[in-house]
């Protein structure tokens, strides 16, 4: 397991590119054959991936979790991103197609991801909070998702919001997840952007071509700086930083938080000419 330590509110105003994004962005967590984690400093998220080919990938647990298996005090939220799989839960199989969510609750002890194909590969996102109790798992296919129109066209930001692991749909202990697609010819995310200082928050982009890039925005608003993230990457917001994004093209991210609260809506809102 990889470690990710984020730099503080005034250490980011003093960094280089390079070292920002060292700080606050995972970029190998999609690997053939491999399951990737990071225990990141946000509110404890681990944040990984899963892309089996012929053989199954199990979720080992870690030295420094300290426990017999890996939810034995966490919570986990996975969503497909690539070809059609399975994940099994203590024995019982949830088939997971592109953009299904699954919620695994507290309690957990055996965790399998698994590929129907390996030409075209499930890729398994995968975050983790801690958790104080134990509810049920769950899977919820993107037609389950509250789906939320935002933005417009004329603005550059017309996307749809897909809520699949939020309250109301999923009874979590943290974990808020869910998928945001940007449509054809829009490419702002989370404009106009907020912060959240009740949560911290993971983005990772995806579905469009390595060729092009998003300019995601980070930092305190009066001094934001941009980072140029590839498919795959994910990047961590602390509370006090703004994450929002423009692209090279139309994309889509999942967004996973965790903290306080579970309200999607409590946000402390900004408008672009507050930024700096
Ligand atoms: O495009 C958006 O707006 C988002 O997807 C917002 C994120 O979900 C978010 O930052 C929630 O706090
Ligand atoms: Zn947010």
């Amino acid at each position: 397991m990889k470690f990710l330590h984020t730099a503080d509110q005034v250490r980011y105003q003093r960094m280089t590119n390079a070292e920002l994004k060292d700080a606050f962005v995972m970029q190998a967590l999609f690997e053939p054959g491999q399951l990737n984690l990071t225990y990141t400093d946000v509110d404890r998220a681990i944040v990984g991936a899963a892309v089996p080919l012929a053989k199954s990938l199990a979720l080992p647990t870690h030295k420094e979790l300290a426990s017999a298996y890996f939810c034995e005090r966490r919570e986990l939220g996975v969503i497909n991103i690539g070809g059609d799989g399975k994940v099994l839960v203590d024995g019982e199989t949830y088939a997971m197609t592109k953009l299904d969510s699954l919620y695994v609750c507290r309690g957990s002890k055996d965790i399998q991801f698994i590929s129907n194909d390996e030409k075209s590969p499930a890729q398994f996102y995968l975050v983790s909070y801690p958790a104080h109790r134990t509810t049920r798992t769950q899977h919820v296919p993107l037609a389950e998702a509250n789906a939320v129109a935002m933005g417009d066209q004329q603005s550059s930001n017309e996307r749809t919001i897909f809520q699949s692991i939020c309250p109301g749909i999923v009874d979590s202990c943290q974990l808020v997840m869910g998928i945001t697609q940007l449509h054809n010819g829009s490419v702002w995310n989370t404009k106009p952007p907020h912060t959240h200082r009740r949560r911290t928050e993971v983005y990772m982009y995806f579905d469009f071509d390595p060729s092009q890039r998003v300019f995601h925005f980070m930092g305190a608003p009066e001094e934001t700086r941009a980072l140029t993230l590839a498919p795959g990457h994910a990047i961590a917001s602390p509370s006090w930083s703004i994450h929002s994004g423009a692209g090279s093209c139309s994309y889509s991210f999942i967004w996973a938080m965790g903290g306080e609260n579970q309200q999607f809506d409590d946000m402390d809102h900004l408008t672009m000419d507050q930024l700096g």
